[in-house]
């Protein structure tokens, strides 16, 4: 079977999408590995797949599967690619567009520049639906919010805990570029205090609007940039009282900017999304 794909990126962290609408598409965690794979497959962080919506008033449904094969809620970076996609593909005339996702429904408006402005919806921020498990933990009040301390590799770091469909756990760090992302990334993603793992992010706070941060994703390892990692961490930054919406996150792969007016409101991410190539693939 041959199947037609795009490969596409939001500030570098990279997608294969795939037009399931005009394509019959069955795969499972093996087919998504292969197609992730950069030496075996195409190569990408997530496989974005693009479906007609089973929930009402929606335009599209919208998978994600990271390239460990396992599909999971929600992608911040996926969802600016995704409008593109569309729009692109002549799939939809409209610009702001209702996505039915695994972690609740998402509005994308394609901008005038290209750009894409993403209502990522409301970050949980109670511990049990991230989910973390708190139980028995002495949790560490800063501002509005509380801060977690975890132990990884016999040491304990504090973790703000957000979930923007997709769990997170953001720890803030002197210096993001000497943090030690590679060691204590997977660690942190598989700690028993995290049922379903977590996405690792390491803030670094520049100035009240303006960060550095890096991300070890779970299923993807450290991406470029990770746009629900930005969002959970000017989250967990504006609760801390560390910052002020609307916030620039310098990630390795480019810039993204976060607007929230705090608890209960939605969460605002805009930023690049460009296709690279279109491609066929034999499987
Ligand atoms: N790159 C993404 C997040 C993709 C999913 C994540 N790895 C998870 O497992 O939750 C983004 O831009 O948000």
């Amino acid at each position: 079977m041959k199947l037609k794909f795009t490969k596409m990126h939001g500030a570098g962290n990279d997608f294969i999408v795939i037009d399931a609408i005009n394509q019959h598409i069955d795969f499972g965690p093996d087919q998504w590995r292969r197609l992730a794979d950069r030496r075996f497959g195409i190569g990408a962080d997530q496989i974005l797949v693009v479906e007609r919506p089973t929930a009402p008033d929606c335009d599209f449904r919208y998978r994600i599967f990271n390239n460990d094969g396992g599909e999971v809620e929600q992608c911040g970076n996926g969802s600016r690619a995704f409008v593109r996609f569309v729009s692109e593909q002549g799939l939809t005339p409209k610009r702001s567009i209702r996505v039915q996702t695994m972690a609740g429904i998402i509005t994308p408006r394609l901008e005038d520049d290209g750009s894409v402005t993403v209502d990522m919806g409301a970050p949980v921020l109670e511990p049990a639906r991230v989910p973390f498990d708190a139980g028995g933990l002495k949790g560490v009040a800063q501002g509005r919010d509380t801060l977690w301390p975890i132990a990884v590799h016999g040491q304990e770091i504090l973790v703000s805990v957000v979930s923007m469909g997709n769990p997170h756990a953001v720890q803030v760090v002197d210096d993001v570029d000497t943090a030690p992302v590679a060691d204590t990334g997977p660690a942190i993603e598989h700690h028993p205090r995290f049922p379903k793992r977590v996405n690792a992010g390491y803030l670094q706070v520049l100035d009240r609007g303006h960060v550095k941060l890096r991300v070890f994703e779970r299923g993807a390892g450290e991406t470029l940039a990770c746009g629900t990692g930005a969002c959970a961490a000017v989250v967990a930054g504006i609760r801390r009282g560390l910052l002020d919406s609307p916030v620039q996150v310098e990630a390795r792969g480019g810039a993204l900017t976060i607007g929230w007016a705090g608890e209960g409101e939605p969460v605002f991410l805009s930023g690049p999304a460009v296709s690279v190539f279109e491609g066929e693939i034999d499987l």
